[in-house]
């Protein structure tokens, strides 16, 4: 296998090597309390020296401001780009692998944050990277990859940014250079396909890497990690952007379609084996002041409901074709614009009710469930967030300086379980508060999941990075109790571990009966594989990588024998 390396590293002469990954063909087509239940400390170097440094274009450091250059020497692993375009291999694992654990955990984000000397700004800028945890008879085979979207190949080929990011945009001129043609900056074709935030499996085995851009779906091959091509929809519904989160199970793949110019959102449903999206039912934003739609990064349903939110954080059309950066990149916070849940029935497309709910701001729904009194009539739909205290800050928070720069610092912004609750009365109004007292938590939570058989039913327990104070990012795994109120939360000194995955055991009677997978990256610049008991939250296994993981953001589950 080719394994191109490239290196962020610091030289004795005190000068900044960056070198880049060059396409090869052979990639292919290319409460500090007992509730802290494990703490170890690991001490160790954090300076990140290169292995195999090919011919590097050496930087004075003279030419990075000294904020930038301190942080690339102090940069934790989990935010400096990885060194090789792939890897794959098997390694050896501590503890042991549950048996019944027989298939892959795929988990995609970004990892590599840099073209050349040029840095990215955002955590969310960074080119898209899959890693693959397949685990087979208590060994695992582990890989990585970069998934070769149209904008990170044309960022290789021309050694430049020529689409726009999350918070980079092209140089005009460097955008007309690459597509050449002024009307594409205000048709859509500037956005990037970097899918650099999730990755499904859909029903009937393909596996899509996705961003929030539609033209960002794209297939991959589970076992390769390979690139296989954009998955084009087949319909003829249009429009740019998506929901980054579908709701995929074995018959259906759920999302949102938000209209960026009638503000509203289309709720839509692919069948397995298909690429044609149909309309369920259209929804208006309620919002009057407001001119687009909410931010849908994602969206809850329960059995028989979808619900749309939609949030005073609202997407700008203006901001999307901006070539600088906005404080608050493609969106803007407008909260005289108010917040709504609107609920959908799944079956007649219809709206059932829609509310007005205090302001909030979220990235992650967890769950949904409908409430229902004895006689089975519907009295209320429950749904449950990481919500972010209706600030936006986090937002500037996960800035690469800021992620590099200020560890250890006690400046993550607080968070909480944001529980919903629609009532089905006729009432013009729902409810949000903490499910239960976010200190359990440590005022940090993101990045959750919970057992799939749960999905829109009334569930107990929820997996999601909490924090451990101080700390300038999420750095727990926790278990949520919504029952007890209660958190468990994992902790080991200097990792930055990413979205605890749940497993479920085939056959299991308990809701919390299996695995939570998560990857964590340490503070001396190595890297490891980690299972939880999804009961006890006690450590059952780790598996060190050969290198150090940048964070991911999220993953999906591929049994054995389901992958094609
Ligand atoms: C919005 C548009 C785009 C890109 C959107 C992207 C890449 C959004 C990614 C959002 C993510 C990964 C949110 C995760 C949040 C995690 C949090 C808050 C964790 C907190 C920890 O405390 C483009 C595709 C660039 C263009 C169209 C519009
Ligand atoms: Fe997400």
């Amino acid at each position: 296998m080719a394994c191109i390396s490239f290196s962020s590293s610091v030289s004795p002469s005190n000068s900044i090597a960056f070198t880049m990954p060059q396409l090869d063909p052979k990639d292919g087509p290319t409460a500090r309390s007992n509730r802290f239940i494990s703490c170890r400390k690991r001490g160790g170097a954090v300076r990140h020296v290169a292995t195999q440094p090919p011919a590097a274009i050496t930087i004075p450091s003279t030419q990075r401001s000294e904020k930038e250059a301190d942080a690339a020497i102090k940069s934790h692993v989990a935010w400096t780009s990885i060194r090789r375009l792939r890897w794959e291999g098997e390694i050896s694992v501590q503890g042991e692998i549950p048996l019944w654990l027989s298939g892959t955990y795929l988990r995609n984000g970004p990892g590599l944050w840099h073209i050349d000397d040029y840095n990215f700004r955002h955590l969310f800028d960074g080119y898209a990277m899959i890693v693959k945890l397949q685990f087979e008879n208590g060994r695992v085979i582990a890989g990585h990859r970069q998934i070769e979207s149209d904008a990170y190949k044309a960022a290789m080929r021309n050694r430049r940014l020529c689409y726009r990011e999350f918070s980079e945009s092209p140089k005009p001129g460097n955008f007309l250079f690459y597509v050449g043609e002024l009307a594409s900056l205000f048709s859509g074709a500037s956005l990037t396909d970097n899918s650099n935030t999730g990755v499904v499996r859909l029903g009937d085995g393909r596996v899509l890497c996705l961003t929030e851009t539609q033209k960002g779906s794209i297939v991959i091959d589970p076992e390769t990690l390979g690139t296989i091509g954009r998955f084009e929809y087949s319909d003829s519904l249009g429009g740019l952007i998506h929901s980054a989160h579908p709701i995929v199970t074995e018959s259906e793949f759920l999302t949102l379609l938000p209209d960026l110019i009638n503000p509203g959102y289309l709720v839509v449903r692919m069948e397995p084996g298909s690429n044609e999206r149909k309309v369920i039912g259209r929804v208006d934003c309620r919002g009057r002041s407001a001119q687009a739609p909410g931010w849908v990064h994602s969206f809850p349903v329960t059995e028989h409901y979808v619900i749309i939110p939609e949030m005073p954080l609202r997407y700008c059309v203006h901001n999307l074709l901006k070539a600088e950066p906005t404080p608050l990149y493609k969106f803007q916070w407008q909260p005289e614009s108010k917040s709504y849940l609107h609920v959908m029935c799944k079956a007649s497309g219809k709206i059932v009710t829609s509310v007005e709910v205090p302001l909030y701001v979220t990235f992650h729904f967890i769950n949904a469930y409908e409430e229902r009194d004895k006689d089975g009539r519907m009295v209320a739909v429950v749904a449950d967030c990481c919500e972010h205290n209706a600030d936006t800050s986090i937002l500037d928070n996960l800035r690469l300086e800021n992620l590099r720069s200020l560890s250890g610092q006690d400046v993550l912004p607080d968070a909480r379980v944001g529980r919903f609750r629609i009532p089905f009365d006729g009432s013009p109004y729902g409810t949000l508060e903490a499910a239960l007292d976010p200190e359990e938590h440590g005022r940090g939570m993101d990045m959750c999941s919970i057992n799939p058989y749960f999905l829109g039913k009334k569930y107990r327990y929820a997996y999601a990075c909490g924090a451990r104070r101080p700390c300038n990012f999420p750095n727990t795994i926790t278990k949520i109790d919504l029952e007890k109120k209660t958190a468990k939360n994992w902790h080991e000194e200097g990792a930055i571990p990413s979205e605890p995955f749940f497993v479920a055991l085939p056959g299991a009677t308990e809701e919390d009966d299996g695995v939570v997978i998560s990857m964590i990256s340490q503070e001396n610049g190595d890297g490891y594989a980690l299972l939880l008991d999804g009961s006890t939250l006690e450590e059952i296994a780790r598996a060190k990588f050969p290198y150090g993981l940048p964070y991911g953001l999220h993953g999906c589950w591929v049994p054995k024998d389901q992958k094609k």
